[in-house]
């Protein structure tokens, strides 16, 4: 199994196959990995993930691969998709199996559990400065990508030629188009910040609000966002770009996000044990509300909405009495930094 023109795709969820589907529609050659051998082998019989990705049916070309040695050393692009609580250890795994000419991307929303670094420092300190890196961020429902509706998305890398071969592999003039970004930081702050946001417009919609309090959300969020990221050297204009406010604005309205139902459920009143089994999948703004507010007290920059989210999630603080003291701030310049 080895073929330079090949994309291998790691973690079977709803993302990763949705991905795998693309890029193998297109006619490139795919080989997706899951860590799940039993599910690996009913993908392969009925041609689709039936948990994750019901409905879609796999292209030829999708191979399924559950030796992720194998799967890893049979492509010269590795597309990593798990949760971003998965990424290390992913990366640790496949690191003795890369090729050497190989880049690695991912499409991972979030910060390093516990260290709240960006993935890329992860992935610096695993597989060393030299390897080619890139992110793929922006407002793309895995299920709505598989079924090939036009969905646009960006790439960002360390090195030039590996956005041109990432995007080249990915972008569909049919269905999927590429933007090219060369702020590999505040595309993937942008990423793990929409996703608390997200939990934020659907706590809101759950307490009964509106699309006042939900827009109001959205607005206030993406100032969050562009305080944090400029302060960690990411650019403006990503913010308003594909990982930044296109993000915010479809996870923070559609119900297919799972960060926006989780809050929907906090919001009715359950417990955030109930409401992640409700979702039963990777609920990226939980884990990473703490690690977006630890990132923002060590850089010095205000919060509030995720704070109040933190305070709910983590401190048991009542949905409605979040909504009350954001309201009950200080009067303050929309401009300001605050
Ligand atoms: N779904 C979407 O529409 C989008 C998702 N993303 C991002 O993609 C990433 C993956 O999310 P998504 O696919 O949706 O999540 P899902 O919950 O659908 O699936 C998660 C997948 O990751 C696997 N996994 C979890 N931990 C590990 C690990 N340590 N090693 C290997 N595999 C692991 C799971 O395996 P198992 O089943 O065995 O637990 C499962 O296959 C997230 O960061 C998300 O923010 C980005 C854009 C859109
Ligand atoms: O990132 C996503 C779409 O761009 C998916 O959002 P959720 O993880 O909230 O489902």
């Amino acid at each position: 199994m080895t073929d330079l023109s090949s994309v291998t795709v790691l973690g079977a969820g709803s993302y990763g196959t949705a991905l795998a589907i693309c890029i193998a529609r297109k006619g490139q050659r795919t080989i997706l990995w899951g860590r799940d051998h039993d599910q690996v082998e009913e993908m392969q019989q009925a041609r689709e993930n039936t948990r994750y990705l019901p409905g879609c049916q796999f292209p030829d070309l999708l191979e399924l691969e559950p030796d992720l040695s194998k799967a890893v050393q049979a492509s010269d692009t590795v597309l990593v998709v798990v949760p971003s609580y998965g990424f290390a250890e992913v990366l640790q795994q496949i690191a003795p199996d890369l090729r050497p000419e190989a880049g690695v991307a991912w499409a991972t929303k979030g910060l390093e559990p516990e260290t709240g670094r960006l993935l890329s420092e992860v992935a610096t300190d695993i597989l060393g400065h030299d390897r080619a890196l890139a992110v793929l961020s922006g407002p793309t429902f895995a299920k709505e990508m598989a079924q090939g509706m036009p969905t646009a998305i960006a790439v960002a890398a360390n090195q030039p030629d590996f956005v041109d071969k990432l995007s080249k592999a990915l972008h569909c003039d049919r269905s999927f188009r590429v933007y090219l970004n060369d702020d590999f930081i505040g595309m993937q702050l942008g990423g793990a910040v929409k996703n608390v946001i997200a939990i934020g417009a659907g706590m809101a919609d759950g307490l009964g609000f509106g699309a006042n309090t939900r827009t109001a959300l959205i607005t206030r969020g993406l100032a969050e966002m562009t305080r944090l990221g400029l302060a960690l050297g990411g650019k403006a204009e990503t913010f308003t770009g594909m990982a930044g406010l296109g993000d915010l604005i479809l996870t923070c309205t559609d119900n297919q996000s799972r960060n926006r139902r989780f809050g929907l459920a906090i919001g009715q009143g359950k417990s955030v044990d109930d409401a992640m089994k409700e979702i039963g999948q990777a609920v990226e703004g939980y884990r990473n509300t703490r690690e977006v507010v630890a990132l923002a007290k060590r850089f010095n920059v205000e919060m509030p909405i995720s704070e109040q989210l933190y305070k709910v999630l983590y401190e048991g603080k009542a949905p409605m009495q979040v909504a009350q003291d954001l309201l009950a701030r200080a009067q303050t310049s929309e401009n300001s930094g605050a």
